[in-house]
């Protein structure tokens, strides 16, 4: 998986791939020959009392060193200007994909891990990249060209390095063998910590409200504590590594010195190639390390490109048509007009063994106010979210002006709808910002006269900065019926065919639902409006009522029909839910 994610966001950049693999072998080929130049230098340069010697293969060392010095910061630089390009590419194309998300993939997913995946999962795989770029091709050349080298300078103390290698490729790998668990623990320590702390913070005025502050710091302490204790474990384990890297390197210092120096006494060996053997052997042992390192990293890193794989190999359940059809092509040719249609609709969430709508049947028209009442999880917000493709059907068909929604392209489909969802949403920016989303070129009278209709007009001018007041994430900065007047409002800027009202008056008090309904009326007369309401008060001039009970239309038609109990369209269920509301004389 890492590789086939590599391969394919690489592709792009494998100029520089290439070019900076070859920086890296001509830097590591200069590292491996310098030693043996100053080797030179010392035994046929300072030994011998030649000058010019010196000079001369000091000016090649100080050529040398340079062109190293060079191919080290190109490989460098054009390492990460690749590494960060695919990170920037793999984040770019998992948020498009997310984008395309229909809420079905956004539930299975979750959002937190689709967060995590798309930044520190990819930077995972970055800073793996990164490695691989200096040690994949660093490495190799190093331990072979090390012990070719030291064999060059004295084949019997190079036995040496049968003994020192393995020493050093055991314990290094021991330790990391054991580090890896404390790195995996590591991230789901800090996911606990996040989802801990991300609670807290949505949930602050309910912690506040039940005093569970005391209750709520020991339960961020518990998952606190556990990623201290998984760090001090790493820790300690990281604690230990370099002096055992650096012991084992200076003990093999110290036999190489041991050795050499009998070799040298001996008249078998010079001084210079001594201080070449020791070079080339920490150019080995360095290797080593750095290999086994990696080894041991790439497991998380294909971890990591195994999630980010997944979101990007899903496909969205709401895929668009491959042939969509025409809006010039709805209503029999004539162009959109708005008619919605729930033909024997049927919908079951994934996963859920029953489903939450059952054979739902009915026509929203335009210039009518189709109404949808019913107890709390009856499925109104559920039917609603069928229209722009929230979730498809399961059974039955959606239509709009006689189209199946799944045969338009969501451009389209999007284009005719002016949603207001159950809890509205604002986006970070301005007041104008917003209300411009669903239509970019609408001018500053189009945006207070949606204001004026949704009755927000008066909070927004008295704001200093007016359609400039900014709007903090989610739309925090205002109460939740601002709010959801400014959602409404971004949806009547629009003008849509449809509007699709969830449950959207019940923040607002009766005289200001009153009084935005009696201004909506005439901007809606072309429309189709579809409204969720839980107040019958907000409900009851609608054209027809859709009275829902456990994902079933029980009844249908007008207020006072529904309560007539001599008019066929009777509902017991809509009566119910009337004089829990208001007494049956009110209702009249
Ligand atoms: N994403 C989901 N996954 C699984 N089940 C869900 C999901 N959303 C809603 N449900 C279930 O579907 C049923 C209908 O929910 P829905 O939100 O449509 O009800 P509602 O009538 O709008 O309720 P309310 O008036 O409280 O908003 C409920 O039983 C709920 O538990």
């Amino acid at each position: 998986m890492l590789i086939t994610l590599m391969r394919r966001y690489l592709r792009p950049y494998w100029v520089a791939v290439v070019l900076l693999l070859v920086l890296q072998l001509l830097q590591t080929l200069a590292n491996l020959y310098l030693p043996s130049l100053n080797a030179d230098i010392i035994d046929n340069g300072v030994v011998q009392g030649d000058i010019a010697y010196i000079w001369n293969t000091g000016i090649l060392m100080l050529g040398i060193s340079l062109l190293q010095a060079g191919a080290a910061v190109g490989a460098v630089y054009l390492g990460a200007r690749a590494a960060t390009a695919f990170g920037r590419d793999v984040r770019r194309d998992l948020f498009s994909t997310v984008q395309t998300f229909s809420a079905r993939e956004v539930g299975q997913f979750g959002a937190p891990t689709l967060i995590t995946r798309t930044t520190n999962d990819v930077q995972q795989v970055q800073q793996v990249l990164i490695m691989m770029f200096t040690i994949m091709v660093m490495a190799p050349i190093m331990l072979v060209g090390g012990v070719f080298m030291a064999l060059q300078e004295d084949v019997e103390l190079s036995m040496l390095l049968l003994v020192v290698v393995p020493v050093l490729l055991v314990c290094v790998g021991l330790l990391m063998w054991r580090m890896v668990p404390y790195f995996r623990a590591m991230q789901s320590r800090i996911d606990t910590i996040n989802g801990v702390l991300r609670e807290q913070i949505t949930g602050l005025r309910v912690v506040r409200a039940f005093v569970r502050e005391r209750r709520e710091i020991e339960r961020f302490d518990a998952a606190n504590t556990a990623l201290y204790d998984t760090s001090l474990g790493a820790g300690k384990l990281m604690a230990m590594a370099f002096p055992l890297v650096m012991l084992i390197m200076n003990l093999s210092s110290v036999a190489v010195l041991w050795f050499g120096a009998g070799r040298i006494a001996a008249g078998e060996m010079q001084i210079g190639a001594l201080t070449a053997f020791i070079a080339y052997l920490m150019f080995i042992l360095m290797a080593v390390m750095m290999s086994t390192m990696m080894v041991m990293m790439v497991p998380r890193a294909a971890v990591a490109a195994g999630r980010i794989a997944e979101v990007l190999d899903t496909r969205t359940s709401v895929a668009e048509p491959a042939d969509p059809a025409p809006l010039s092509s709805l209503s029999d040719g004539a162009g959109p007009r708005g008619v919605v249609t729930f033909e024997d609709v049927t919908f079951g969430y994934p996963g859920a063994e029953a489903p939450v709508l059952h054979g739902l049947s009915f026509t929203a028209r335009p210039g009518e106010t189709t109404a949808i009442i019913g107890s709390t999880g009856a499925g109104k917000t559920t039917l609603l979210n069928l229209v722009p493709r929230l979730f498809d059907v399961t059974g039955g068909r959606v239509l709009v002006d006689g189209v199946d929604v799944r045969s338009l392209s969501t451009d389209d489909l999007g284009s005719l709808l002016g949603v207001v969802p159950q809890k509205a949403f604002l986006f970070s920016g301005t007041i104008a910002g917003n209300l411009r989303y669903g239509k970019p070129d609408a001018s500053e009278a189009e945006l207070w006269q949606a204001l004026e209709i949704t009755q927000a007009r008066d909070f927004v001018e008295a704001l200093p900065e007016g359609l400039d007041a900014p709007v903090g994430q989610g739309g925090s900065t205002f109460s939740g019926g601002q709010r959801q007047r400014l959602a409404m409002a971004r949806a009547v800027v629009r003008e849509p065919r449809v509007y699709l009202f969830d449950d959207s008056f019940s923040a607002l008090d009766y005289a200001t639902d009153a009084r935005l309904r009696a201004a909506l009326a005439p901007r809606t007369r072309q429309a189709t409006v579809i409204v969720v309401a839980q107040r019958v008060a907000t409900i009851r001039d609608a054209d027809q009522i859709l009275v829902l009970d456990h994902g079933r239309i029980v009844g249908r038609g007008r207020h006072h029909e529904l309560l007539d109990r001599e008019h066929p369209a009777y509902s017991e269920t809509y009566e119910e839910i009337v004089t829990s509301q208001m007494t049956l004389e009110e209702a009249a």
